[in-house]
């Protein structure tokens, strides 16, 4: 199993719990997945390669840094959005790449609809985006349309992850980091995460 980088910070613990409440409003549920997503993204870019720059302040020239390579947001449609949109102001000259991939409700089983790739993955930092990591299927299908298309650095930004999904992305794909806020205990019979927060597309979607 990948060893995530599990995020323990009361902040992003608290939000958390709010996305879990079941009465938590899509509102609000909006609001928290935005909080926990800069919390996450801060967490995930701790590492991130800069270039140093110099800088003129009113006062002196002095030494500051730059982004080293690209970055690159990847958020599995339509959940993702949810992180999406938190996390492209930090980054607002990142590029966006989608990945349309929705569970099929019988077999849970990813079909992907939609990808749209941009070249730069190759030389980025790659963030993919997604509040779930349950079975791990979505995830995986993912990390190889976009190992396909050339990427070579990608993180994965979920909410909440399970034993289940760790082990298949480390089974797939042992070189993606992993950021979560939290490891739950397991998968239900309907493949969805438990105690987890439902199904994050609906709740963020009000669907
Ligand atoms: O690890 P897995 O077992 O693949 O499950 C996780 C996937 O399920 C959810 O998406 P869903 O299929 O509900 O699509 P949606 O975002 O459109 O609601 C979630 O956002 C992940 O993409
Ligand atoms: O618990 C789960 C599992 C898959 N997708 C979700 O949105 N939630
Ligand atoms: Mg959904």
């Amino acid at each position: 199993m990948i060893s995530p980088v599990i995020v323990v910070h009361p902040l992003a613990q608290i939000h958390l719990t709010e996305l879990r409440r079941q009465h938590t409003s899509c509102g609000q549920f909006r609001w928290h997945l935005q909080r926990l997503a800069e919390i996450l993204f801060t967490e995930a870019t701790r590492s991130l390669a800069t270039a140093p720059v110099r800088v003129q302040t009113p006062l002196v020239e002095t030494a500051g840094s730059a982004f080293a390579r690209s970055v690159v947001l990847v958020p599995i449609l339509r959940a993702g959005l949810g992180l999406q949109e938190a996390i492209l102001p930090l980054v607002p000259e990142a590029t966006v790449a989608h990945v349309g991939i929705a569970r099929d409700e019988a077999t849970a089983l990813p079909m992907p609809y939609y990808a749209k790739l941009p070249a730069v993955l190759k030389e980025a930092d790659v963030f993919l985006l997604d509040p779930m990591l349950a079975t791990g299927g979505s995830a995986c299908s993912a990390v190889t349309q976009l190992k396909e298309a050339g990427a070579t650095r990608i993180t994965l930004i979920c909410v909440v992850s399970c034993p289940q999904g760790l082990q298949a992305l480390a089974a797939q794909h042992p070189d993606v980091t992993v950021v979560t806020a939290a490891v739950d205990p397991g998968l239900n019979e309907r493949s969805y995460i438990v105690p987890g927060l439902g199904d994050a597309g609906d709740r963020c979607f009000g669907t």
